[in-house]
C-alpha cells in the first residue's frame, strides 16, 4: 500500500474518477487535492499541492492529470525535491522510478486513454529507485542542479 497525493487540472477531471477506482482497487490510500470540476483552474497551483505533499511525506507518490501531462510536469519540476515525468507508455512509466527516481507520474487525460493511463499507473506504482551506484550519482547530480 501508498499513500498517493492525486490532483488534476479541469482538462484532468474527465480521468479522474477511473484513476481513483484503480488506486482503491489496488489497496493504496488516496489523498485527493482537486479540483473537482471541469470548471477551469490553474494547473501549476494543482500540481504545488500534489507536491507538498510528497515533500512533506504526507505522500509516497503523487499523480497529476491534466490535459497533455506537459504543464503539470514543468510545474512539478520547479519544485525543489519533485522529479517529475509524462508517463504515457508502460516502459517510461516504470523506468522513471527505477533510473530517475521520479516522485510525480504526470498524466495527458487528453492524450492517452483511460486503458492506457491504468497501465502506466500500475507500472509507476510498482516500480521501486534501483540501488546500482550510478542511477542514485546521476540523481545526487540532479539534486545538486537545484542549488
Ligand atoms: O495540458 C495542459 C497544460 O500542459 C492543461 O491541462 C490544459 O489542457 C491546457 O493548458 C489547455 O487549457 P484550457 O484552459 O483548457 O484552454
Amino acid at each position: 500500500m501508498m499513500r498517493i497525493a492525486l490532483g488534476n487540472d479541469h482538462c484532468g477531471y474527465p480521468m479522474k474518477h477511473k484513476v481513483i477506482s484503480l488506486l482503491e482497487a489496488l489497496g493504496h490510500e488516496i489523498t485527493d487535492v482537486g479540483c473537482h470540476s471541469e470548471n477551469p483552474v490553474d494547473f501549476p497551483d494543482i500540481a504545488k499541492l500534489v507536491c507538498s505533499e510528497v515533500l512533506d511525506q504526507k505522500a509516497d507518490r503523487g499523480i497529476m492529470l491534466c490535459g497533455t501531462g506537459v504543464g503539470a510536469a514543468i510545474a512539478a519540476n520547479k519544485i525543489s525535491g519533485i522529479r517529475a515525468a509524462v508517463c504515457h507508455d508502460y516502459h517510461s512509466a516504470h523506468q522513471c522510478v527505477e533510473h530517475d527516481d521520479v516522485n510525480v507520474a504526470c498524466i495527458g487525460a487528453q492524450i492517452i486513454g483511460s486503458w492506457l493511463a491504468e497501465d502506466v499507473i500500475r507500472a509507476f506504482l510498482s516500480a521501486q529507485f534501483y540501488t546500482e551506484e550510478h542511477f542514485r550519482r546521476r540523481v545526487r547530480k540532479l539534486n545538486e542542479m537545484e542549488k
